[in-house]
């Protein structure tokens, strides 16, 4: 029995040497893990912002965009934070008032001041961007213009942002910037994948830009503009129609109409039922019509509605000019247009109009989105006002005219088909950002979109991570194998001490 107490399993890896290697390599490794994971973690996300003004015909709108800053080197994503709408008119309708153009802008801005961390304001860039409002202003007015700028920009210089100038944009920069956004926002670019077109329709002018395997620039190059973003070309076809925003539109039909300077008009696009009286001196009040004021017209008429879509489609054709065109296609007025190519996403008015008619669904056939409209316009207007307590009377008046007006332009003006009208997306925003001109233009103002593709770390943090850790483990098993000599028999032979 004694004998037997003194014999003693011998286990190898009990030897001191074996227990220190082992201590030590599992230290080796936690502190390797420790080292990988602790100096590649992700530092708290600071961010950057930047302020663009839309300086509309119809109103101006404040955006404020955001992005991670350390991915200032063009890797990052800018989104949109927040927006702001200014009260009242446009700018250009300041003309009278200038110092009342800059007032305006007060209440956004200071709502942008509390939105922008405060450390961050003195390297926010502030842009205005002025269209097609200030556009017509300019052409009839331009020392109205300038005062109005001038009151604009000594209202925007007493914030703390930097400032980085106010101007109009010309009817080219707004299309292509509205492409830009909606590409850039899908991700298309940075891709490489296929564009979307963009159709903007604001109060004053509307947009139609794309690109197309069937323009290379050469035909009409005054509608080409070339870009080389995330190292792909792009030829852009864009065409800015001034006078054919919504509300020019709208009074170009009813210049039409009072040609002969009637004391009534009978209007199709309008609600039976409807009736205003107008004043000739207000709907002539813009170059887009003033050229055609009827002579010896009385002061005012009366506009009342018929509320008929056929007869308002015939009026509504007549503010486009179908029959001169030089070149291989046109659109309307003689203006170059290339054939149709891919999807489009339809924005502002588009969206605005059509979202309230419940027609923002390209799949319902062509016929089936105008026999919805026809009811629309053939419905009372004492009806549409009780059926919608909360619109704005203003707008309520003319969506019958608005859907036929985006429906005649859309199908007759850029040739979308019954089968194309369906690659048409009306949308608002694109992953929670307003589709509009607006981040296009920050984007290339502050450099973010880079000509060339940027070289992107070959993993990602956490890939990173995992394969440190995985190497770790294996090296780990590895040191247990080379220790095999130390290992146990498998016969688990006494030694007897
Ligand atoms: N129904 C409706 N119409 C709107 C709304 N907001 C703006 N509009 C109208 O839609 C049209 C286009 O608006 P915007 O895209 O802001 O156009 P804008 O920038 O003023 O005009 P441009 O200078 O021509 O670009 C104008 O006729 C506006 O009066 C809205 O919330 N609902």
């Amino acid at each position: 029995m004694s004998a037997q107490r003194e014999m003693k399993e011998k286990n190898p890896w009990h030897t001191p040497v074996t227990i220190i290697i082992t201590v030590i390599g599992v230290i080796a490794i936690v502190a390797l893990v420790t080292v990988a994971v602790v100096q590649n973690r992700p530092l708290p996300q600071k961010y950057k912002y930047g302020i663009v003004l839309d300086a509309g015909s119809s109103h101006t709108a404040l955006y404020i965009y955001e992005w991670p800053a350390e991915k200032d080197n063009n890797t990052g994503r800018v989104e949109q934070k927040h927006s702001c709408k200014v009260d009242g008119p446009g700018i250009s309708s300041y003309a009278s008032a200038p110092l009342k153009a800059g007032q305006s802008l007060r209440e956004c801005m200071q709502k942008a001041e509390k939105w922008v961390p405060s450390k961050r304001h003195h390297e926010t860039p502030l842009y205005l961007g002025a269209t097609a409002g200030m556009r017509l202003l300019n052409m009839v007015d331009s020392v109205a213009s300038e005062d109005v700028f001038q009151a604009v920009k000594e209202a925007l210089q007493k914030f703390p942002f930097s400032y980085q100038g106010a101007r109009i944009l010309s009817g080219q920069e707004e299309g292509a910037f509205g492409w830009v956004t909606v590409n850039y926002l899908d991700e298309r670019l940075k891709q490489g994948l296929e564009t979307t077109g963009a159709l903007d329709l604001g109060g004053a002018s509307t947009q139609i830009s794309f690109v197309s395997d069937n323009y290379d620039g050469s035909e009409s190059p005054n509608n080409s503009v070339n870009f080389r973003l995330y190292g792909n070309d792009y030829n852009l076809y864009t065409h800015s129609f001034l006078c054919y925003g919504k509300d020019q539109a709208h009074r170009l039909k009813l210049a039409h109409q009072t040609q002969s300077g009637p004391n009534a008009v009978a209007d199709p696009c309008s609600h039976p039922g409807y009736n205003a009286t107008k004043k000739y001196s207000v709907l002539y009040d813009s170059p887009c019509v003033s050229d055609r004021k009827p002579q010896g017209a009385p002061a005012t008429f009366h506009h009342t509605g018929t509320g008929n879509l056929q007869q308002c489609q015939e009026v509504v054709r007549n503010v486009f000019n179908f029959t001169d065109c030089k070149y291989s296609h046109c659109s309307f007025n003689g203006v170059f247009q290339p054939i149709l190519q891919g999807g489009f996403g339809a924005f502002s008015a588009y969206y605005f109009v059509m979202d309230f008619l419940n027609l923002t669904d390209t799949t319902v056939p062509l016929e089936a989105v105008k026999e919805q409209l026809k009811a629309y316009c053939a419905t009372p207007w004492d009806q549409i006002v009780q059926q919608h307590p909360k619109a704005k009377l203003k707008y309520l008046a003319e969506y019958c005219f608005s859907g036929t007006y985006i429906l005649s332009l859309l199908t007759e003006g850029y040739n979308f088909t019954s089968v194309t009208y369906s690659d048409i997306k009306f949308i608002e925003k694109i992953k929670g950002s307003d589709a509009g001109w607006t981040l296009g233009y920050m984007l290339n103002l502050t450099n973010m979109i880079p000509a060339e593709a940027p070289d992107f770390p070959p993993l990602p943090h956490a890939g990173y991570v995992s394969i440190v850790t995985i190497i770790a483990v294996l090296i780990f098993i590895l040191f247990l194998f080379s220790l095999r000599p130390l290992w146990p028999r498998c016969s688990k032979q006494q030694q007897i001490v």
